[in-house]
């Protein structure tokens, strides 16, 4: 948005007269060479003192104004949007038009809306040449306008639009305007889809006792939502969360076949058949689908792709969540915070697990979220590129990873003697109701 003048005619009463003589206007200037000329017009900013917002691009916002401003405006305005009808008395079309300015007419009547009108304008700010004004009686709709614009430009996500009016100065948009954006940012049915994106719903969960992280991800738009690596232990509290949060449980998933902790997945399914259990076929343990590297384990308007990550065991997956804003990455033990999963037990190899790190995660974008399956340190989540840097072991060539991991010393956990049979069987998997396996992406 200019930062001269955008907010001047927004903020000032329509009719003040403007005194001193301002510049002469050049109404022959090619629209392409035209910019603001804060100097030629400070006379009628010094009538009326603006606050400068600071955006990039030359937009300005303005509600009535007098014949002599409209003069000075055009000539220094390539495209204008008048958001009133062209039967508006203060509508000067041929003044705007005389001075070469592309000129549209879509009112925006917020208790009477066309449908696709929020689309149209939407499109005429996109496309109208700069420097751009955005007239309305008041300039709250103008401004409602431009903010919803910048909404879909910028790609805000849950920003509220009093944060947006606060701001950008636009304080003088009426409450119920401000209300009325809000709830356009949210539409879905949009032509080309909300102008916000609300952020899915990402939940960390954590058991003191293993120092597991599991995770809670919900669509947003269904509220359908799957647990991943899920404790026994922690069930109830859970669903709880489930429950109140207002969700719909379709998957429980599990990384891997565990060996420090018991799935709550089995007794879920059994007290909530609707659930579905999801492991990778792989792993050779019970569920009620399997999935595969190249796999999406689709719920509500979200994804999960199914990355193989071997290594900590054969059956490891990594499943990725990528939204408009964030890249999330559930790697279980494949990947921990400064660390991964041992390799001596359960098939481990740490010749897999360094290909698989390498390949599947840190080829992810950088800012990709890391969502490990511990931690025991205390810490929650990571980056790809925090962990391309400061991993300890990762950073380490292939050779001295392999001797650094056989030579780690670690105690078994001690649940691995009850935890790994529990979780071949899903924790408690019904016998009648064996796996069915899947053989391409499962069905949402
Ligand atoms: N003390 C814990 C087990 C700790 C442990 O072995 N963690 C595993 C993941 S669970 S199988 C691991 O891979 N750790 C890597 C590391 O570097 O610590 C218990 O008894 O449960």
């Amino acid at each position: 948005m200019g930062c001269g003048a955008s907010a001047t005619p927004a903020a000032a009463p329509a009719k003040a007269p403007a005194t001193g003589a301002p510049a002469e206007p050049d109404a022959k200037m090619p629209a392409a060479q035209k910019s603001l000329n804060k100097e030629a017009l400070s006379p009628l900013f010094d009538q009326h003192p603006i606050r400068l917002p600071c955006l990039p691009g030359d937009i300005m916002v303005s509600g009535d104004l007098p014949k002599e401003v409209v003069e000075q405006l055009s000539a220094q305005c390539a495209g204008w949007l008048y958001v009133n009808p062209d039967t508006d008395a203060h509508f000067m079309p041929e003044v705007v038009k005389s001075a070469g300015v592309q000129l549209q007419v879509l009112p925006l009547k917020l208790d009477d809306l066309p449908a696709g009108r929020v689309d149209e304008i939407l499109q005429s700010i996109q496309t109208l040449p700069r420097p751009l004004m955005i007239q309305c009686t008041s300039a709250n709709r103008a401004a409602l306008a431009l903010l919803m614009w910048m909404a879909r430009t910028v790609g805000y996500t849950g920003a509220s639009a009093e944060l947006l009016v606060k701001d950008l100065a636009l304080d003088t948009m009426k409450p119920e305007a401000t209300k009325w954006m809000v709830d356009q940012l949210h539409v879905v049915g949009q032509k080309n889809g909300p102008l916000i994106e609300r952020s899915p719903e990402v939940r960390q969960l954590f058991d003191p006792e293993s120092s597991t992280l599991s995770y809670l991800v919900a669509c947003p738009e269904t509220q359908e939502a799957v647990l991943i690596d899920p404790v026994l232990e922690h069930k109830d509290r859970d669903l709880a969360l489930i429950s109140e949060l207002g969700l719909k449980l379709i998957y429980v998933l599990n990384t891997h076949c565990h060996a420090d902790h018991i799935t709550s997945g089995g007794l879920i399914r059994k007290d909530m058949p609707e659930v579905k259990t999801i492991i990778s076929e792989s792993s050779g343990a019970k569920a009620d689908m399997h999935i595969k590297h190249g796999d999406t384990v689709k719920f509500g308007s979200l994804a999960l792709e199914v990355r193989a990550t071997p290594g900590h065991t054969d059956g490891c997956v990594t499943y990725v969540l990528r939204t408009k804003t964030a890249t999330f990455a559930f790697t279980g033990d494949t990947l921990l915070i400064r660390g991964c999963g041992r390799t001596d037990f359960q098939q481990g190899s740490s010749r897999r697990l360094y290909a698989s790190v390498h390949e599947q995660i840190f080829s992810l974008p950088g800012d990709t979220i890391i969502c490990a399956g511990h931690d025991y340190k205390g810490r929650s989540v990571s980056t790809v590129e925090e962990e391309r840097r400061f991993n300890p072991r990762l950073t380490k060539t292939v050779e001295e990873f392999e001797e650094l991991m056989a030579n780690l010393g670690l105690p078994n956990p001690k649940k691995i003697d009850v935890a790994v049979p529990a979780n071949m069987v899903c924790g408690v998997q019904d016998e009648p109701e064996t796996a069915e396996v899947t053989t391409g992406p499962p069905e949402a």
